[in-house]
């Protein structure tokens, strides 16, 4: 039996061991779980010796010291101390993923970009999670633990007796097409699209590949953890629910094959080789761990008689920067809900953001941008560079009959950092650039002839 604890919530025995199924609700729960029963110590951490045989040990996710609302770390009982590997750390290349500071020279970050959907992988290549990251933007510096990157993935392999850790980064998964399974330390994640997971700096996994191709957006968030965004007036609900947070079960593996552990740290990633799977935690009790979360259990609050308000109001995560107010990376969903504001135009507005902002469509139309920001295409539109609506989303929505309406079949998201974002040669070169972006907004006209009135 498992046992599911929290000190919020309480199950017992929901999820039979060895299964797919288990998840913990809650948001930075203190959680427990236990794949064999009675592996998790009681009333202590380090016991003198560990039922089973298991080695106890701390992952912290905060520095020792951090106040304790902001502190995480969790206690793993496992079959051996994660320090066992066998040979030392030896520099490996991986092109594609790229780390901040990366300043390319002849590449131009200043511009409003769009790019389509990079194709879908065939079997002719062999991309897994770690091959097949391919990073569009840097900003900040991974060395001083500022900033981000955003990357795409492309997968159509599974990790076989490989696994990897970020020392560098937090990760942020956005699924658009395919389904990945994330075998970790602390159990398993299985995403697709329509959903997102947080898998955080430090934690061992393995991701396999469910039904692919698969393709999606990653944030690797340099700084400080995601956290949910005050609500302030809002009050205590609606927007992103901590219970809808799902944190995978205890789950292990005992095998012994010769395997192969990838790290990223300050930006360039090293291997060894290791005797074992390193997903071998028994048991786990804290509130550092990855989790999972369906973002068709986001509430959007929006305004009910006139306005658009900033897009702050859809924040679903925000990681902070040590500015109050000022974050490093915001996660914002743009979906599904009713327009139903009076006297207003109603989509975006034209603007110019201090922080940048780079976008990423699930799937459907986004209101802004009715044609060229498909499912699978991203756009950037930098620091301090003006945007807003196409001039037919402007025509539209200008003269819209302004009834209750639903956007309906829609799902973009935002990463919005307040650094600047640089570009990769990928994106600037590889990535299918669309040229003639900026043309969307040529044909907007001079409407002004100095009289006032409908124009
Ligand atoms: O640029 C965009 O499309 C994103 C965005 C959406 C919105 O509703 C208000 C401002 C904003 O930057
Ligand atoms: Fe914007």
């Amino acid at each position: 039996m498992n046992r599911q604890t929290s000190t919020r919530t309480m199950q017992s025995g929901a999820t039979p061991v060895g299964t797919h199924e288990g998840y913990m609700p809650g948001f930075g729960n203190d959680f427990e779980t236990e794949a064999l029963p009675g592996a998790l110590p009681q009333g202590q951490n380090s016991p003198q010796k560990c039922n089973y045989g298991l080695y106890a040990e701390q992952l912290s996710g905060t520095a020792f010291t951090a106040p304790r609302g902001q502190n995480e770390r969790t206690w793993c009982y496992r079959i051996r101390p994660s320090v066992k590997h066998t040979t030392r750390f030896e520099k490996i290349d991986l092109p594609y993923w790229r780390s901040a500071p990366h300043v390319v020279d002849d590449v131009i970050s200043l511009g409003q970009y769009r790019w389509d959907p990079v194709p879908l992988p065939d079997d002719g290549e062999a991309l897994t999670w770690l091959t097949g990251m391919r990073t569009m933007t840097t900003a900040g510096d991974v060395n001083t633990q500022v900033g981000m990157a955003s990357h795409i993935y492309l997968i159509n392999m599974s990790m076989e007796d490989e696994y990897f850790y970020s020392a560098d980064s937090e990760l942020l998964v956005v699924p658009q097409e395919g389904r990945l399974r994330f075998c970790t330390e602390l159990g398993v994640i299985d995403l697709e699209p329509k959903e997102i997971a947080i898998l955080p700096r430090g934690l061992v996994y393995r991701v396999e590949l469910i039904e692919g191709p698969a393709r999606g957006f990653v944030c690797e968030n340099y700084g400080q953890k995601f956290d949910l965004p005050s609500r302030g007036p809002i009050g205590a609900n609606c927007l992103a629910n901590p219970r809808d947070f799902k944190c995978p079960v205890a789950a292990f593996e005992d095998r012994e094959v010769p395997s192969t552990l990838v790290v990223k740290w300050c930006g360039q990633f090293h291997r060894t080789e290791i005797g074992h799977s390193p997903l071998d935690v028994v048991a786990w009790h804290g509130n550092y761990a990855a989790y999972k979360y369906d973002l068709r259990t986001y509430s959007p609050v929006g305004a009910i008689l006139f306005d658009h308000p900033d897009p702050s109001i859809f924040t679903v995560l925000t990681a902070p920067s040590g500015q109050p107010g000022t974050a490093n990376i915001d996660f914002v969903l743009f979906r599904e809900r009713w327009m139903v504001a009076e006297h207003t135009f109603r989509p975006p507005w034209y603007h110019k953001n201090i922080m940048s902002e780079l976008m990423g469509n699930i799937y459907g139309i986004y209101d802004a941008k009715p044609q060229g920001f498909v499912p699978g295409g991203v756009s950037l539109h930098n620091m301090m560079l003006p945007h807003g609506p196409d001039r037919d989303a402007f025509e539209g929505a200008s003269n819209a009959e302004l009834k209750a309406e639903k956007l309906d079949n829609t799902m973009s998201f935002m990463f919005e950092t307040r650094f600047p974002q640089h570009l990769t040669a990928f994106a600037a070169n590889e990535m299918p650039l669309q040229d003639d972006y900026i043309d969307c907004w040529s044909d907007i006209e001079k409407k002004f002839d100095g009289t006032p009135g409908e124009k």
